[in-house]
């Protein structure tokens, strides 16, 4: 049976280790950090994330502001409440919640947000920045996989590592970072997605299977090889006959994957809890002006 790679647990040690350092800067008279978000719309998961991104900053000490729009905002508008949070020296860093509405260009907007503040790691700058291990804003849920892996000290140098999706924010930066030099880091990487024939050649052979696809319990146990390690990036939202009307699912069938896996991420509890947390240190990096 797989050890369990506690999400939950290690996000609270790291906003533990936020919030002792804001509280020196804090102590020392300084300002503490700001951090912004816009969320444009009703879109209800995005709604419950950017709160919990609120009440994480009250955790660690931040100050945090949301900014909530009406998908009838223009486009031009949008650019301009970008514009004013980047021209806004009390704020350090901001994101713009995604899904934005349909009909405005994505990549537009995430080019509109200053590289010095885009603290969700997205602006082509700070993913280039990345790709050439540059000091950069890296995206929070690739990040918070590799804090994951070197907390719990797993080897990755030499391994072979399959990412399941190719995305902008998760499966593409992930291949990334698992491949570029340190620890963890010096993974052999392949990257599979809707285009791979028989995936299941690839997640065989693999010593670590990151998942990032949104296709509930995909990844079953017969696909990967005994002592694995199984990064679960799946946060679908499945309706029920519960008190909430759904539960969440991730990518990795659980049960059967459980029993192979030498460690496993759970979903809740695993990827998401680390995604919040690195968003707080990559603001505390930007208040601190690191680059
Ligand atoms: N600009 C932008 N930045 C993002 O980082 C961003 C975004 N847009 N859009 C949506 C995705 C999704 N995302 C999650 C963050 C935390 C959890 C999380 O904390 N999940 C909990 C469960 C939460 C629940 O119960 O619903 C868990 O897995 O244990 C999930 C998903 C950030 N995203």
């Amino acid at each position: 049976m797989a050890q369990i790679l506690d999400g939950l647990k290690i996000s609270k040690d790291i906003k533990q280790e936020i919030k002792s350092e804001v509280d020196e800067i804090v102590s020392s008279g300084q300002r503490p950090p700001h951090l912004a978000a816009i969320l444009v719309g009703e879109n209800g998961a995005s709604k419950a994330y950017v709160s919990s991104k609120v009440k994480d900053c009250k955790e660690v000490g931040f100050k945090s502001s949301l900014l909530k729009f009406n998908d009838t905002i223009t486009e031009t508008e949008l650019l301009s409440e970008i514009e004013k949070l980047n021209a806004d020296s009390d704020i350090d860093g901001f994101i713009v919640q995604l899904p934005i509405p349909k009909g405005m260009d994505e990549e537009k907007v995430i080019e509109a947000i200053s590289p010095e503040k885009d603290v969700d790691g997205f602006h082509p700058e700070n993913f280039g920045r990345m790709a050439l291990e540059m000091e950069a804003y890296l995206p929070a849920t690739p990040y918070g996989i590799m804090t994951l892996l070197e907390r719990y000290n797993i080897p990755t140098q030499g391994k072979h590592c399959v990412v399941i999706g190719r995305s902008r924010i998760v499966g593409r930066p992930m291949s990334i970072l698992m491949s570029t030099k340190g620890n963890p880091g010096n993974a052999t990487v392949t990257v599979v997605h809707s285009h791979t024939q028989n995936i299941e050649e690839y997640t065989k052979s693999a010593d670590i299977v990151i998942v990032a696809l949104g296709a509930p319990k995909y990844l079953k146990g017969d696909m990967i090889k005994d002592g694995a390690v199984i990064i679960d990036v799946g946060i679908s939202r499945v309706e029920d006959e519960g008190p909430k009307g759904y539960h969440l699912e991730g990518d990795v069938d659980f049960d059967s994957c459980v029993e192979k896996a030498s460690w496993i991420t759970p979903v809740p509890g695993g990827v998401g809890p680390m995604t919040r947390a690195m968003l707080m240190k990559n603001t505390l990096l930007a208040y601190k002006r690191k680059f």
